[in-house]
């Protein structure tokens, strides 16, 4: 490895040094196309202090030196494919997925997975699944071949699913498979990729189909063709063996392993070569830019990636160098559709991409399935590291930014996310792409300069599956409608032990309704419990007729204008009175949710009538609730200090549940997973106690904080939400308690916990690090970064700003 060189970069009052020329070839691309006045005078530093001298942590000027270098330099920062202590296995129901091969402490890293495209967007708005899709059709003809391999193989995954689906029983459509594995003929996948890439460059040429030897193996003998060809092709990558996270050289030369791979074919793939292929794109993750370039020149350099000037471009030096196969940018044409991200996941955690509409103009049904499927988007890389290494800016115009300076549908998203740098990404990642969900995840997915690093969030048993959310801060939503969000972006019925808590147990459900599911669960409600449902809902039906015609007589009888808070007062006395002297508990309930989150957001659930624990939660909190509606009949109805009633009221909430948790002697985690599905009320709260700053005290706010994180750490831990809530609750704790407090340093810790699962051990060891991130992070998460990275901007536009 050559001797790194370290970039000296002045920025305002503090000096910054990184491993520049170390920064992997996106880094540096990204730079290149972004390339503005305020990112070239970084390279034109000249002090380039030795790595030793880095190491040591003051340059001879004096100058501190953060260890950037060191995100980028671990074992974790190597920018190679890796594989760590996990291993791909056939996950019943789910298809393939990954599962700890030893005990795993939390923030080991599980995966680096380098990908097959990547295509970058304006910070909030990857770019969308159609046009992915057509740019990882139309680079077909370049790819590597482990590329092209990977891209099979997942193809295949999902033609399987789609049979599976159909027939689960005697999955029989594994044509696709069985013409991989026929000599030299590739799927059906292949062809359509092929047929897709060929539209816009050099057709592939393929060898003609052969038969189909095996329509008839079971679903499960499909599956595990599929496990051997993706643990050949990991094993391609990795150059033998399994284990422990061990970037190796022969994952550095994609052509290389394909070519062992085909004088010594491994199980599955590896009974049949892959069709012929144009000349082969370079490398993939070597040690250094630098070192690549300096190499006999690409082929990329004479035929660029879709998407990218030609070659030629001044601003395009290092376009040879890009490992992938794609990198593309948008040049142009209509802006990004929003369809790719619910409205509020415009925030830094990775997200799945969620169109389920990608039509045929990216490359066929094959590569638009394989795009929704397979794809992850990051409506930012993390804002921290990419604020540190002094990436795009969005208020650098640029390439990205151009195509959608005005498209944002809404302008609170826009200001929340353009006030964090980082740019949206949107690819492929082949090992990563094999991993499953969970609506609380043991693993967070990391997107940086282009690499995908999986870490553990939490602790893993030996033989527990690795899982990630494909939902970005869409994962602290309710469980109905993160149920139908997964059904619509990926057509499955999430059952995982949080969804199955939550279906079950929570006493509020919500819209959209979610009883339908019920009928598929195994675990589902007895027939009385259904009844109880249907009784329940038409009472609701009932409420919300009642109170449509109370609104519609109070317009009309020239009262309080539509939306005002007077109205509101007055329609919600009327509900409680009406509802509530009756002692009808529920529609008390309803009236007040109604009332709080609007009108049919929320529904107030059945009693859980199996458990007679949970009943008495659901009592204590409707008597709860019904003191605290009772209250707020006086709350006034200025903006600011009905948002301090508000607040009031839901922390009552929560501290009632919270109660009855310790009451039901939920274990820790199931305590917090109860909080969690009442997350939207802790985002409301947190949220209104930033923007009132009158209607919390500093403690309230310190304590809602640290449960905001407590309940993140629970759900999403590692996540950017996870690390932001942990890093404002210590900063207020230093506030209120002062630096030196026990509070003070518990929080702190807790900060640094978040970290760890984010970023890794490795942190740890760098405390300067370490503290300037801290900082960065709470110099970028004003009110609305820490609203956008837990995902409330519709709380913010439903509550409305401070005055
Ligand atoms: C990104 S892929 C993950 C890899 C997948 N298991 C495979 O074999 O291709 C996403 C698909 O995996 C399955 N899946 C992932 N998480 C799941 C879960 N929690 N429950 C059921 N199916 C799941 C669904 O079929 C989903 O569409």
């Amino acid at each position: 490895m050559s001797q790194p060189k370290l970039q000296h970069q002045n920025r305002s009052n503090s000096h910054l040094y990184f491993r520049h020329n170390y920064v992997n070839p996106f880094v540096r691309a990204r730079r290149a196309l972004t390339a503005q006045p305020s990112v070239a005078t970084a390279s034109t530093s000249t002090s380039t202090p030795s790595s030793k001298t880095a190491q040591a942590g003051a340059t001879a000027e004096g100058d501190t030196v953060l260890q950037i270098a060191s995100l980028y330099t671990s074992q974790a920062y190597t920018h190679r494919r890796a594989v760590g202590p996990v291993r791909l296995e056939v996950v019943p129901g789910k298809g393939l997925g990954w599962r700890a091969t030893r005990d795993i402490a939390t923030g080991e890293l599980l995966l680096v997975s380098l990908p097959v495209a990547v295509l970058y967007g304006p910070s909030g708005e990857p770019p969308d699944n159609e046009e992915f899709a057509a740019a990882l059709a139309a680079s077909w003809p370049r790819m590597a071949p482990l590329e092209r391999r990977w891209l099979l193989l997942l193809a295949d995954c999902c033609t399987a699913a789609a049979a599976g689906q159909q027939a689960p029983a005697t999955a029989t459509a594994t044509a696709t498979v069985d013409r991989w594995q026929g000599p030299g003929a590739p799927s059906a996948a292949a062809a359509s990729m092929a047929e897709a890439g060929s539209a816009s460059t050099t057709p592939v040429s393929l060898p003609p189909s052969s038969a189909q030897s095996s329509a008839h193996r079971t679903g499960s003998e499909v599956l595990q063709e599929l496990l051997l060809r993706a643990r050949a092709l990991l094993a391609e990558a990795r150059g033998g063996g399994g284990g422990d996270l061990q970037p190796t050289a022969a994952a550095e030369d994609d052509d290389a392993a394909a070519a062992t791979a085909a004088a010594e074919p491994g199980p599955g793939a590896g009974a049949a070569p892959p069709p012929p292929l144009p000349p082969p794109s370079p490398s993939t993750g070597g040690e250094t830019g630098d070192a690549l370039s300096a190499a006999s020149p690409s082929p990329l350099s004479a035929s660029p990636p879709v998407g990218l000037p030609s070659a030629a471009s001044p601003s395009l030096p290092s376009l040879d160098i890009l490992p992938p196969a794609i990198f593309g940018a948008r040049t142009g044409g209509p802006p990004p559709s929003t369809g790719i991200q619910g409205p509020t996941t415009t925030t830094a955690t990775t997200t799945t991409t969620t169109s389920s509409s990608s039509s045929s103009s990216g490359g066929g049904g094959v590569v638009s399935e394989l795009v929704r499927r397979y794809s992850y988007a990051e409506a930012r890389e993390d804002p921290v590291v990419s604020e540190l290494l002094d990436l795009q800016q969005d208020t650098t115009p640029g390439p990205f930014a151009s195509s959608s300076s005005s498209s944002s549908p809404s302008s609170a998203s826009a200001s929340a996310s353009s006030s964090s740098s980082g740019l949206s990404v949107v690819g492929l990642w082949p090992e990563a792409a094999l991993l499953n969900h969970s609506c609380a995840p043991n693993a967070g997915l990391l997107v940086l300069g282009g690499a995908a690093y999986v870490r553990a969030g939490r602790p893993l048993m030996e033989g527990e599956e690795v899982t990630v959310s494909y939902l970005g801060t869409g994962v602290f939503r309710e469980v109905a409608e993160r149920r139908s969000r997964l059904r619509a972006s990926h057509g499955f019925l999430c059952r995982c032990p949080r969804c199955s808590m939550e279906h079950a147990h929570f006493p509020t459900r919500r819209y959209p309704d979610d009883t339908h599911l019920d009928h598929t669960h195994p675990a589902g409600p007895s027939h009385r419990r259904q009844q109880q449902q249907n009784q329940q809902q038409q009472q609701q039906q009932q409420n919300r007729q009642n109170q449509q015609q109370n609104r519609e007589t109070q317009s009309s009888s020239g009262g309080s204008s539509g939306g005002d808070t007077a109205l509101d007062d007055v329609l919600l006395a009327e509900q409680l009175m009406g509802g509530g002297g009756g002692g009808s508990g529920s529609s008390l309930l309803q009236a007040l949710l109604d009332w709080v989150f609007g009108r049919g957001r929320f529904r107030v659930g059945p009693l859980a009538p199996d458990t007679t624990l949970l009943a008495r939660l659901n009592g204590q909190l409707v008597s709860e609730l019904e003191a605290a509606a009772q209250a707020a009949l006086t709350a006034p109805s200025a903006p600011r200090r009905r948002q301090a009633a508000l607040l009031e009221r839901l922390e009552g909430l929560l501290v009632q549940v919270d109660g009855s948790c310790s009451y039901l002697e939920l274990p820790p985690r199931g305590r917090l997973m109860v909080l969690a599905s009442v997350y939207g009320i802790v985002r409301l709260t947190s949220d209104l106690a930033e923007l009132s700053g009158q209607a919390a005290s500093p403690e309230r706010r310190l304590e809602l904080l640290q449960m905001a994180a407590e309940v993140m750490e629970a759900v999403a831990p590692g996540s950017d939400g996870h690390v932001t809530a942990a890093v404002k609750a210590a900063g207020v704790a230093r506030r209120v308690h002062g630096l030196d407090s026990a509070p003070a340093r518990r929080a702190e810790l807790a900060a640094a916990a978040a970290h760890l699962a984010r970023y890794g051990r490795e942190l740890l060891t760098e405390p300067a690090l370490l503290r300037r991130m801290t900082a960065t992070r709470r110099r970028l998460t004003t009110g609305s970064g820490l609203a956008a990275s837990m995902g409330v901007l519709a709380w913010l536009q439903h509550v409305g700003g401070p005055e």
